[in-house]
């Protein structure tokens, strides 16, 4: 049962590879090709690993009523949500010049298949993987077409509860073993007192055979951090070329220093993250060389004598005797040397 698994073309996630980064562009283009391949340029500058969009078929997205709602709010592009919607929306065309504009600066390029139709196009243009938004991880019917296409899913959860997302990690499992759950809240931007991080770990514990991400919508950097601390393999974030245009999402997005740093952060927490073994390391010599402690004769210990703890002080000694960890093994033991007070003891001392 893989932990791990390759989500885009020679590139592994799960395990101890890297967190993949997935740079959202969604619909922070404005609408405008030249600022989304601007985008993808900075995603790629950035250090990100893939640049995402967001793909909808409006009339399969939504039904008519949905497009003809008016949509009254500083981040409209239109009098109705279809028409605010249209003008975010790239044609076929366009997301084929965006695919083959990242292709040629190397960085992965998908969207979030909003609907079936969507998926089915994402298919045909062969993206790496199909990002599944948190709107849709309950929409039964689409999740088992797109894990049937085979290709790697990435999939959020917001909007959710924890029985909707056991049935959505069991519809995907029956068909494909290559996706990966993200914890997510669909709030623009996210409360710190809905972030609920903790949410990673029940799903580490729920599903610990695939790999765990964080899709977040919160300010800043450190709460994906801090997800990265606690082993999510993929983050999500929106990323904007300026937190005060116009659009819903620029808000909660990262520029492009941030971006830079969250990454350079998260490969700084990997590194820390090392091993779960507990040992002493070859670079803890020098301290343990000065200041690790050994026992010492609390009063001069004539030779013959058979040791008992109250024998004992533990100090910083020269030379470094015996550790006292292993005082109570010397307990019963005979000493063979006479030792004066304050010296260390040595396993040489001890009699076999
Ligand atoms: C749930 C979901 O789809 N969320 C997306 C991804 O995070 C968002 O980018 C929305 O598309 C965006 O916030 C909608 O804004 P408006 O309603 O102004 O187009
Ligand atoms: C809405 C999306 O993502 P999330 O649910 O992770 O915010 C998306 O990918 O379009």
């Amino acid at each position: 049962m893989p932990t791990e698994f390759e989500l885009c073309p020679k590139r592994m996630i799960g395990g101890n590879h890297p967190c993949f980064f997935i740079a959202e562009i969604g619909q922070n283009h404005q609408g405008d090709v030249e600022i989304a391949k601007k985008m993808i340029k900075m995603a790629k500058d950035c250090g990100a690993d893939c640049a995402k969009f967001q793909k909808s078929d409006l009339e399969h997205k939504f039904n008519k009523r949905a497009l003809q709602r008016p949509y009254n709010s500083r981040h409209s592009w239109g009098k109705t949500y279809g028409e605010h919607k249209q003008h975010l929306e790239f044609s076929h065309d366009q997301y084929r010049e965006l695919q083959k504009y990242a292709k040629e600066i190397g960085i992965f390029f998908t969207a979030s298949a909003m609907d079936e139709a969507s998926m089915e196009f994402l298919h045909e243009l062969d993206v790496p993987f199909i990002k599944v938004a948190s709107c849709d991880s309950n929409n039964f019917p689409y999740l088992t077409k797109t894990a049937k296409t085979g290709r790697p899913m990435v999939v959020s959860t917001g909007m959710q509860n924890f029985d909707v997302v056991r049935q959505i990690y069991k519809i995907i499992k029956e068909h494909n073993e290559n996706f990966t759950i993200l914890q997510c809240t669909s709030t623009y931007p996210l409360d710190l007192k809905d972030v609920h991080l903790n949410v990673i770990k029940t799903y580490q514990t729920e599903f610990p055979d695939i790999p765990i991400g964080y899709s977040g919508h919160e300010r800043g950097i450190n709460i994906s951090l801090a997800a990265v601390a606690m082993g999510a393999k993929v983050i999500e974030r929106h990323v904007t070329l300026d937190k005060t245009w116009k659009g819903n999402d620029h808000e909660a997005s990262l520029e492009p220093s941030e971006l830079v740093e969250l990454i350079r952060s998260t490969r700084l927490i990997e590194m820390a993250m090392g091993s779960p073994e507990k040992m002493m390391l070859p670079s803890e010599k020098t301290c343990h060389d000065k200041l690790g402690k050994s026992l010492v004769a609390k009063a001069a210990i004539p030779k013959g004598t058979v040791l008992s703890l109250d024998m004992f002080n533990v100090k910083v000694s020269e030379p470094k005797g015996i550790s006292p960890e292993n005082m109570d093994k010397l307990v019963g033991k005979k000493i063979n040397v006479d030792v004066a007070y304050d010296d260390a003891i040595l396993d040489s001392m001890i009699e076999d």
